[in-house]
């Protein structure tokens, strides 16, 4: 799959986002290796601290399917208000960074911010998340 097809699945799940707290609204795409997409938005709450992110509501819907390999996210958030200067493409938080290094190959998994259709930039999960602490570690 191409990366404009995820990023446009993105938008679709972007639709859905559930935010009226932050008004933020963030859709995210999951691409499986079995080719198939799932996507995911945030989920805010008035408690605040139960919401969550778009990357994460993808991740989680597709293992709780029983798929745990993944190729590829593309993240899509509202971010017409940034100043220029700041850095206008929605990177994923850190919890959901940490979410990706439990399942994804931090050197093959790429993480697709993209601020319209034709304009994104692709990284890969090492890239966003140098040095990370997995079940490795804990094997020690
Ligand atoms: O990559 C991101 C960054 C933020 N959010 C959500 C969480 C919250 O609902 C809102 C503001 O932080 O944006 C995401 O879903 N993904
Ligand atoms: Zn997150």
């Amino acid at each position: 799959m191409k990366e404009l097809e995820l990023i446009k699945e993105a938008y679709l799940a972007q639709d859905f986002s559930y935010t009226p707290y932050s008004n933020f609204k963030v859709g995210a795409a999951l691409l499986g290796k079995n080719g198939k997409v799932y996507r995911g938005c945030n989920i805010e709450n008035a408690a605040y601290t139960p919401t969550n992110c778009a990357e994460r509501t993808a991740f989680f819907k597709a293992i709780s399917e029983g798929v745990k390999d993944f190729e590829a996210i593309a993240v899509v958030g509202n971010l017409e208000g940034a100043s220029s200067g700041d850095f206008e493409y929605c990177a994923p938080c850190g919890v959901c960074r940490q979410v990706m290094a439990e399942f994804c190959d931090p050197k093959e998994f790429r993480v697709i911010l993209a601020r319209s259709e034709e304009d994104y930039q692709v990284y890969t999960l090492e890239q966003l998340l140098p040095l990370s602490f997995t079940e490795k570690d804990l094997n020690k």
